[in-house]
């Protein structure tokens, strides 16, 4: 995807209001009001402090300069020296409080956020990218508590400094404050003016770094069908010009940093030369003493350095603005499938019926239509139909992934609608060809780390699904260990492992979803057996595209273009020469006979 598209597929996104910033920040900042509170007093403390230590400098010239006692000029250095390591001591606990603070808030913030992205419908995970969703949760988040525990401690505290230093020029000078004022507003405006030329340039440079590294994601996922295609010259060409235009991103934002920096070193020479220029002439009609125009020259080193900090924090202010629009979007979104009152379902198999169910992705563009059909308790369906005629989003109903368009949709007599969607999909046991590993051991992705399931109740299961000849081969039994590519399992092994898996769940419906589709006859075999045992004394729905896969199904559905064209028991469709399904046994190539 080049820059342009990304551009065009970039949303945007809506403002936010005072408010919502008003709750974000009471939610998870009210929760720790000691630590805030903390945070405050020992950052005006520090201030305070800082604000002392030029005035310090000041009584003790003025006194060696009226060759005070060496005592008293002793205790002004020692006051000196304890003022100033206080200060530095009491603005760590303030940088204590306030990072304590922001990781707290953001840590809190990131579980809530994982917790609403898990809970949110498959139409916003359709429409968000697992990257998206990770840059939110995790980089959207890190900005923030950056900004939490810096933003407070730096800008506010930078912001109390400059008032406090200004307010002490002005009280020695009326008009040396207003000059220094002057300075110090002219100077941030024109900081400001190169940063944000400077910002637009930097977040230029890290698009590029992102199209970069997500080049290499899809490189690194592909590496064989990349070498076994030969396109080994297309992806260096494609690197060779994501790398170019990452340079030119790198030269411009290094080229306007220069120029912001440069701005600095000229801001900080003609505000030192100001006041050395006004100090002479203060000193000059008597006004100020020489300890009065040192003081001031320490107040103008400290001026220009709160200058360079609010520049930076303003940057990261706008940043974390963008972070907490970002993330208010995931926050306020509300998923389309709401949890019901909660419904008794009856124990044992579950029947499963739809009543003219119609479903559309999209509006306009129906793929499923006028679906009803009753599959009683206990009994298993095979559901046929070629690629996109809509077994896998019949399935999705079925788990309520999504609302039907109309009609509905009933586990064990009732309606999905009214059920808590937990309940619900605790009752559904799914096995996928694509199943999901998680890195750890045999037994970790078998329990999915629950540790309160017993070793011997993985190894009953085991042993009821008619496998632990398979189980014995694996090396380190429940301890073998997996990655989360898979690394380790053959794709027949992993489906076994999912079998394994809600089995220990034990559900009251299972959905197989081609789970054979891709094995090889021994392990096909014992996956046949294993899934049996899975399937006996339950309700069952198993869509595959060969018909040996549903040899044993007491009714069969086939499903052509969102419509269901029959539903009857299997042995009657096989002897019913006019049905699909007789017409499809009847063919050695079933798959190009699917209607
Ligand atoms: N999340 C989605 N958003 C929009 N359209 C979708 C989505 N998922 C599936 N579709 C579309 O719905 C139609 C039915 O897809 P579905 O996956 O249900 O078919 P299928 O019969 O399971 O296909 P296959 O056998 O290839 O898995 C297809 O046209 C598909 O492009």
């Amino acid at each position: 995807m080049n820059a342009s598209q990304s551009g065009q597929r970039r949303r945007v996104l809506p403002r936010m209001a005072l408010r919502q910033y008003g709750v974000l920040f009471a939610t998870y900042l009210g929760s720790q009001c000691f630590s805030v509170a903390c945070m405050v007093f020992l950052l005006v403390s520090s201030i305070v402090l800082e604000l002392l230590g030029p005035q310090i400098i000041r009584a003790f010239i003025d006194d060696v300069q009226h060759n005070s006692a060496i005592q008293s000029l002793t205790t002004q250095a020692i006051f000196y020296l304890v003022v100033a390591i206080g200060g530095r001591l009491v603005s760590a606990g303030a940088s204590y409080f306030s990072e304590n603070v922001g990781w707290n808030a953001t840590n809190q913030l990131r579980a809530d956020l994982m917790y609403r992205c898990l809970k949110l419908d498959h139409s916003f995970h359709t429409a968000h990218t697992p990257g998206e969703l990770l840059a939110r949760v995790d980089g959207d988040v890190e900005i923030l508590s950056h900004f939490f525990s810096q933003f407070v401690i730096r800008f506010l505290g930078c912001g109390l400094l400059v008032v406090g230093v200004l307010l002490l020029m002005a009280r020695e000078s009326i008009w040396f404050g207003i000059v220094m004022t002057a300075i110090f507003l002219l100077g941030n405006i024109i900081l400001l003016y190169i940063q944000k030329i400077a910002i637009t340039y930097y977040k230029l440079h890290l698009q590029t770094q992102a199209e970069l590294s997500s080049f290499w994601g899809e490189v690194f996922t592909c590496l064989e069908d990349i070498a076994s295609c030969g396109a080994v010259c297309y992806i260096l060409r494609r690197y060779f010009r994501l790398q170019r235009q990452e340079d030119a991103a790198e030269m411009k934002r290094t080229a306007f940093w220069a120029a912001f920096e440069g701005a600095e070193v000229v801001l900080e020479a003609l505000s030192l030369l100001i006041t050395l220029i006004l100090g002479a002439l203060f000193f000059v009609q008597g006004q100020f003493t020489i300890a009065t125009v040192v003081m001031l020259l320490l107040y103008t080193g400290q001026l220009l350095a709160y200058i360079y900090d609010m520049a930076e924090q303003l940057s990261s202010f706008q940043q974390a603005v963008a972070s907490l629009e970002r993330i208010n979007e995931i926050y306020h979104t509300q998923s389309r499938v709401q949890d019901g009152p909660g419904v008794d379902f009856p124990v044992g198999a579950l029947s499963v019926s739809f009543e003219d169910v119609s479903f559309a992705y999209e509006k306009g563009q129906p793929v499923l239509q006028d679906i009803s059909f009753r599959l009683a308790a206990g009994e298993i369906m095979g559901l046929i139909g070629r690629t996109a005629s809509g077994k896998t989003t019949l399935i999705r109903l079925l788990m309520r992934f999504y609302d039907p368009t109309c009609g509905s949709v009933f586990l064990g007599g009732q309606d999905l609608r009214q059920a808590r969607l937990d309940d619900l999909r605790r009752r559904i046991g799914l096995v996928t060809q694509d199943v999901q590993l998680f890195r750890g051991t045999l037994r970790d992705n078998l329990t999915l780390f629950t540790e309160s399931i017993s070793d011997q109740r993985i190894l009953q299961a085991i042993e009821r699904l008619g496998i632990t000849e398979w189980y014995r081969r694996l090396p380190q039994g429940l301890d073998t260990a997996l990655s989360s590519d898979g690394g380790g399992l053959s794709a027949g092994e992993a489906q076994l492992l999912a079998c394994i898996r809600v089995f220990l769940q034990d559900p009251q419906l299972i959905i197989l979803d081609e789970a054979t589709a891709r094995l090889d006859p021994a392990t096909e075999k014992i996956l046949i057996r294993a899934t049996r045992q899975l399937m006996a004394g339950r309700t069952a729905l198993v869509i595959a595209h060969r018909l040996s896969t549903i040899e044993r199904v007491d009714q069969v559905m086939v499903l052509a273009e969102g419509r269901m064209l029959e539903y009857a028991p299997r042995h009657m469709l096989a002897k019913d020469p006019a049905s699909y399904y007789y017409k499809l046994l009847r063919l050695a190539h079933s798959e190009e006979m699917l209607p």
